[in-house]
Order: C-alpha cells, then structure tokens, then sequence
C-alpha cells in the first residue's frame, strides 16, 4: 500500500519491477479462485465468525493478523460477506463495535480482485468522513491493513495542507479517504481527479454526512460519481430514511442492524447514569468530579468551542492536578492532530470537546464521558457516550441536565432505547468555584472575554436548538449561570430576526448574529468556506475587551425581544431567527459621550480598529465599528468630541491668555485694595464700552448711509433701464454670516491647532483653495456663488476627517 497523502512512492528499481510482476500474475490466479469463493458465500445462514472462514486475499489477511484481528465482530461477521458480493448496505451497529473493518476489508478486497491497482485504474473507492480526526483515523486502519503486499495507492485530504501538493497526487490514487468539503474542491477544481471510473463509495458515520450540514457538498459530489458503483453506509445511528436511499441511488441494499434487538442501543459494558444539575451549578459540580477522578481519562462534552475553551483555560488556571486538553473544529489542524494523538496516549486526563470529538474517535481506554451541556438529540448523547465502553471494555456515561432539561431529554432517550439511571451528586463534596473564577476574571480580561463568549455563545445554543420539548431558554436562569463563570452579571443579548440583521445599512451581517452551529466546526475546508485565522487567535490579539456584563434585566428586555425569544420558545421557526449579542463601549472608550453599544463584537481587532484625531478632540478616537464610524458622520455627535473651547486674549506681543489668569499675590496687594481695583475696572470697562459705542455708531452711521446711496444709484440705474444681477457685498456677507451660524460653529472657538484665525469678513473670501480646506473639501455652492460654501457628505472616513477639521478648526 502506498500513500501518497502521507508517503512518497520512491522510484522502482529493475529488480523491484520484476518481483512487481511476478507477483501480478500469482494475483491474476489468486483473484479467479477468490471471485469463485465469493460467488459461493452465502452472507444470510452462513455462519462465519472468524476473518480467516471468508475468501479474503493474502494481503488483507496479512494485515489482519498482523493488526491481531482474528474473531470478527458482529457487524463485521454479517456486513462483510454481504459487502464482498458487492451489495449496497446500510449498516447499523453500536459505537466501537468495528464498523471501520467492516468496510476496509470489503474496499481492499473488491478492488483487489478487480485488480483497480496502479496510477492508470484512477480512483476506485472514495471514503467519506465527517470531521478530519475521524478520517486520519480511518486512513489509519487502511494503511495498517493495507500495508502487507497491496498495491494500491491510497490518499488523504482533509484539509490543512497544500492544495498544490495534493493534487499532484490525486491523479495517481485509488482508494482515497477525505472530508467532504476537501473532496468536492478537488472534484471541481483539481482536473486530473478523475472519478469516472469509481467502484465504491463509502460513507462513515452516514445519517451525519448525509444531513442538513453536508448535504450540498455530498450531493455534488454525487453528481460528479458513477451511478453504476456500490455504496456503503455506515453509523452507529443509521437511519434508513427513503429520501437519502434515493439521493444515494441505492440498488436493493441490504440493512444489516446487528444490535436492532437488544435491550439497549448502547454497549452492554456501558453504565449510564444521569445528574439534575441547574445550569449554574455545572462548573462546581464538574469541577469537583474531576477533582475525585485524576486518576482517569475523561473526555466532557460541551455545546460550543467558546465553552470548551473557557473551560479548558480558567480549570487550567486552578490547577487541578490532571493533565487537561481541549479539542474545537475551528482549532488549528496542527494543534486538533497533537491533542488527539496525546489523548489517545495518556494515562490519565481530561479533554473538553465539542461535538467535533462525538463520533467515531477510537480513543483507548476512556472511563468517563461527561457530557456537561446537554446534546441536541438521542442520537448525538449515544455518539458522545461512545467514546467510551468501546469493543467489549468498560465505562461510564454521567450526562448532567438542567431540571428544565429533564422530563423531555429523559423521553428522547427511552424512545431511542438508551437506558440512563438517576444519582445524586453528594452535595458535600461539591465545591464551589465561583469566587476563584471572579477573581481570576477581575485580573484577566481576556479570560473575562472569553468566559462573555463562553456565556453568549451557550445561550445561542439553547435558543437554536430544534427540540423545544427539552431547550427552553426561559427556563434557564441566566443570571445565576453568568454568576457561576465568575461574570458580574449576564452579558446583554438581543435576539434579532433574520430579515433585521439584513437590513443592515452596509449589508453585513456580524459575526455575532451569525449562530454558529457546532455542525459549522465539524469540518473546515470546503470550497465555499474560507480559511480564516481561528476566532481563538483573534480573541487573544482582542485587546481592551473589559465589557458586557450588565445586569440581567438588560437582558430580553424590551418587548421586540421578548416577542422574539417568545416565538422561539413556542416553537416557532427557529430559521427565521438571528441574534446579536449587544456589546458594550467600555468606559475608558467612551468618554467622548457617544452613544455605546456594537454589534461588530467578533470582529478581529486590528481589522476593525482605526484611530482618528479629531481636531480640537484631547484624544484620539477609535473607530472600532462601523456603528461608531456612522455615529461619527454625525455632526451633532462631532461637536460632543470636541473640547469646550477657551476664551483667550492677546497682549500686544501676541502672546495668548485667559480672559480670567490668577494674577501674582504680591502684584495684585500693589495695586490698591481690592474694592479700589474693582472700581477702577468698572470705570475703565465702561470707558471702553462708550468708546466701542460711538465708533459702532458711526460705523453703523456709515454703513446705512452706504447702503442708501448704492440703493439709490441702483434705482437710479434701473430707472436708466441697466440691470446688475450682482449681489450687494453687505447682502452677501450676510448670507454667509447666516450659513455660518446654522452651521452650528462657535465664533469663539476659532483656533486650529492653538493658533489664532483671524476673525472678520476677511474670513469669508478665503481663496477656493482655503475654501475648500475648511469645508473638508467641499466645492462651491449648488448656484456658484462666491464663497459661499457647499458641505458634501462624507463618503471616506478622510473625508469624514477633513469635515471634522473644517467644522471645529
Ligand atoms: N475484530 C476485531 N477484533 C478486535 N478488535 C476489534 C475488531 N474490530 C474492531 N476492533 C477494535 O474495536 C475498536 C472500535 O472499532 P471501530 O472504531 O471500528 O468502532 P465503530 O463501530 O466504528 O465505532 P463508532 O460507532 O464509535 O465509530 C477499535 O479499537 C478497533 O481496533
């Protein structure tokens, strides 16, 4: 077996040539008996129990053996001879009971006997599996079976690695196990992948690569294969749902249900117990049981990869003397692979996962599987507790639910023939934890961060989930779960309905209202989906996150909110809903007074975060949403930035001053008592003033006497039959006085950059040039009219500048 998605093949020597084909002509031989054989097997009465009773080649036996497989399982037993005739088969059988052989012996040896070996066969069989650990892991047992004397060559992709490197050797595979999104980019992208001549396709964990998350990726991929070909499916929770035979294009297939009539859908050596737990109570009550198990190997399961993470970090801050692991979809393919491989390695520890680990990981030897937020459904709590009590060893299943959470889980369950016992958590030996984790959320606020996202991300959860009968977000006291991740109060949430997060003025739709479904994490690569920085990374580059936190009462409050919480509660159409968690300027942020509140709260820092000085603002301002940048469009909440001007004077060397400057002790007792002085700048004051008064009379005396005579050589020119369209200079001026006024602009305040504006009508016949500058940019007026000056709406954030500049300088 050769595996160009791990190994290189290495170029075959002359001697090597000779033995290749050699051994090719004792295959032809072998490859005619065993088609005879496996014409006489007789899957249905045939009592084979051992892999050494089927007609299986010397490779594949090889491999077996030397895996140290000998006694088939059931499902092995039944779907094997079956599969090696080349039906379809729906295959149903308890988590670790050996469905990967099941299908890896039937794909090894059809193609073998089919002799689809070597680079010119193309592909032969395609395997498909939902996340990526679960097709390494598949990959896996095809190579150590395969290893023994197969020729052909199988690949991987999942995703992760170079497109580039992959396509090379696309072309030259034959058996290929990959994750559906990588596959169908292949498939349209990757021209020498040719799948034309596909015998088989099989689907691991198949009710899940057949759902809702990966229909449309599956059902092009199906497009692009055979209708000629055999398929296989395979689940633990296989359904036999007619739509999906027919998508499939099944031929007769053969349901091959090993466990349908046991008592239990569950391994036999799987004891199944339950908690009532309320949601505030979980992280004590899980925190002490790990504390009582550190000589085990846990795998909890939590609804979202904010939880798992939060978890993950703050158990870990507290030291809890067992080795701690986390496992997310979104993680880096680097790090998912590591914590796999040292989970399956250890001894003892704890790993918190989403549901990316609920299926198919063969990890060894796990004793405990807590499943601390509730699963979505029967099927995905027999998915979880199968991570443990795999192929005939012990464990224990504890699945923590809320009292509300109870009665509705309780009956899901019975129906789906999954037996789970009551026990009582020994309230004397829960500890509480709540006040180590305010602690440690005052000191560290990206813990605070994340413990918010934590919180946000799990309520989105519950408000998402289908089965009402169960997930009741009312039910839930949010505030006291807030409380127990060590919150000052519950984070606000605003439930959006879809059509509002679209009315959106710049179309887009924030992270924050996207929900995110763990479904979304099982697998990353596919073609439509682009690789971005994990939101991990761009949490802990997120700087300055001291927010949220209000009281509960923020919280779904107003009625547009509880209408919609309320119609999701009812059962109403989930779909239709979107939420957006409502964050918070933090005050340090919003000292310039703007109204705060964002709903870009997921969005990577330095991405979103621009820095603006405002003229005549102390500090500079962030723009870290598109909120904040329209609430800066605005002029109204432009004059609030500003600093309140001062009033300053100039001595006759240009020097400024306040009006009102504290004067020396010393030089203000000099000058006279202090009644003396008052009076003598009361007369001064007053002398002044009648001074101004008869100098703005006579001005005034003469202005109007201007005015007469222009009106009247105006009247006189009419009567003369001249017209001047031209405006009277005054006329003009005042134009522009009042524009100025309405435009809101302090007279007092005209300074820019501490430098005195010359004040007067001097001002108002700035060139164009200077003209345009303090209007950021604006040309003249609509009619053209001389000075007069047109504010155009800012389209750029340095128009927005500019604006800003021309307003308050
Ligand atoms: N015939 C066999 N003899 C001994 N061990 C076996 C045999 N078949 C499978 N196993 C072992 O049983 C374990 C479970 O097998 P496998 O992972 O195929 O289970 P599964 O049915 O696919 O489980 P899940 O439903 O969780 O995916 C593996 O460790 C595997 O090596």
């Amino acid at each position: 077996m050769v595996a160009p998605g791990i190994t290189g093949r290495t170029r075959p020597t002359k001697v090597k040539k000779r033995a290749n084909a050699q051994k090719r002509k004792r295959d032809d031989v072998d490859v005619e008996k065993l088609e005879e054989a496996v014409a006489e097997l007789d899957p249905k009465n045939g009592s084979y129990s051992e892999f050494t009773d089927l007609p299986l080649s010397e490779p594949t036996k090889e491999g077996l053996q030397s895996s140290h497989y000998a006694v088939m399982t059931d499902i092995q037993a039944k779907a094997i001879p079956l599969a090696l005739q080349g039906h379809d088969i729906l295959g149903a059988a308890k988590t670790g009971s050996g469905k990967t052989l099941a299908f890896i012996v039937p794909v090894l040896e059809n193609l073998y006997r089919l002799q689809h070996v070597g680079a010119d066969a193309g592909l032969g069989a395609l395997i498909i599996s939902p996340t990526r650990e679960l097709a390494i892991q598949i990959f896996d047992v095809l190579r150590k079976i395969g290893r023994h004397g197969h020729m052909f060559a199988a690949g991987l992709v999942i995703g992760g690695k170079s497109l580039e490197d992959e396509r090379q050797a696309l072309s030259r595979m034959n058996i290929l196990v990959g994750t559906p999104g990588r596959i169908l980019q292949h498939m349209s992208e990757t021209v020498a992948f040719n799948t034309d001549d596909l015998k088989m396709l099989v689907l691991d964990e198949a009710d899940r690569t057949l759902d809702m998350g990966f229909q449309r990726d599956l059902d092009a991929i199906i497009e692009y294969l055979p209708k000629e070909r055999q398929t296989l499916l395979f689940s633990a929770t296989q359904s036999k749902k007619l739509s999906d035979l027919a998508r499939l294009s099944l031929s007769e297939p053969e349901y091959v249900s090993v466990h349908a009539e046991d008592k239990s859908a569950t391994p036999k050596t799987l004891q199944q117990n339950y908690i009532v737990c309320p949601l505030e109570e979980k992280l004590d009550t899980l925190w002490s049981f790990i504390q009582a198990s550190k000589k085990s190997k846990i795998v909890c399961f939590l609804s979202t990869a904010k939880m798992v993470k939060f978890v993950y970090e703050s158990f870990r801050h507290m030291q809890p003397g067992i080795p701690l692991l986390h496992l997310y979809g979104r993680q880096k393919q680097g790090s998912r692979l590591e914590v796999v491989s040292k989970f399956s390695a250890a001894k003892y520890s704890c790993l918190f996962a989403t549901d990316v680990a609920a299926r198919g990981l063969d990890f060894p030897a796990v004793d405990f599987v807590i499943q601390v937020d509730c699963p979505d459904d029967a099927d995905t709590y027999i998915h979880r507790v199968g991570r443990t009590a795999r192929y005939n060893r012990e464990g224990r299943g504890v699945l923590f639910l809320a009292p509300n959470e109870e009665e509705g889980m309780l009956k899901r369950l019975e129906a789906k023939k999954v037996p789970v016992e009551l026990i009582n958590v020994r309230q004397k030996k829960r500890k509480s934890i709540q006040e180590q984790l305010v602690h440690m959320l005052f000191k560290d606020t990206e813990l605070k961060y994340l413990a918010q996202k934590a919180f946000s991300t799990y309520v989105k959860s519950v408000h998402v989930q289908k089965d009402k009968e169960i997930f009741q977000l009312k039910e839930y006291d949010l505030e006291a779960f807030a409380a127990s991740l060590g919150l000052p109060g519950a984070p606000r949430i605003k439930f959006l309905r879809k059509d509002e997060a679209h009315k959106r003025p710049n179309g887009k739709v924030s992270d924050a209202e996207i929900v995110p479904s763990d479904d979304s994490e099982d697998e990353e690569d596919g073609p439509t989906k682009k690789k971005v920085r994990t939101k991990y990374d761009r949490m802990f580059e997120k700087q300055n996150q001291d927010v949220l936190a209000d009281h509960r009462r923020n919280m779904v409050k107003d009625e547009d909110d509880l209408h919609n919480f309320g119609a999701a509660a009812a059962g109403g159409d989930d779909d239709d809903d979107f939420m957006a968690v409502k964050r918070r300027i933090p005050a340090e942020e919003d000292e310039s007074g703007l109204e705060s509140g964002s709903e870009e709260d997921d969005e990577p820092a330095e991405a979103g975060r621009r820095t603006v000085k405002i003229a005549g603002a102390s500090q500079p301002i962030v723009i870290d949403s598109n909120r904040r940048e329209k609430l800066l469009k605005s002029k109204k909440k432009l004059l609030k930035l500003k600093d309140k001007g001062k009033k300053l004077v100039y001595d006759d060397e240009g020097n400024p001053h306040e009006i009102y400057e504290l004067q020396d002790e010393e030089d203000f007792k000099a000058k006279g008592l202090p009644e003396e002085q008052r009076q003598r700048f009361m007369e001064e004051a007053k002398r002044v003033v009648q001074e101004a008064d008869v100098d703005d009379k006579a001005a005034l005396k003469a202005r109007k006497k201007e005015k007469l005579r222009r009106r009247k050589e105006r009247e006189r020119a009419e009567a003369q039959g001249r017209t001047d369209t031209s405006m009277d200079l005054d006329e003009q001026e005042d134009v522009l006085a009042n524009f100025r006024a309405d435009m809101g602009s302090d007279d007092d305040d005209d300074e820019t950059d501490g430098k005195p504006v010359q004040k007067g009508p001097k001002k108002w016949f700035q060139s164009d040039s200077e003209d345009d500058a303090a209007v950021g940019g604006g040309k003249r007026g609509k009619h053209g009219k001389k000075g007069a000056r047109h504010i155009q709406e800012p389209q750029t954030l340095e128009d927005l500048e500019q604006l800003a500049a021309g307003l308050l300088g």
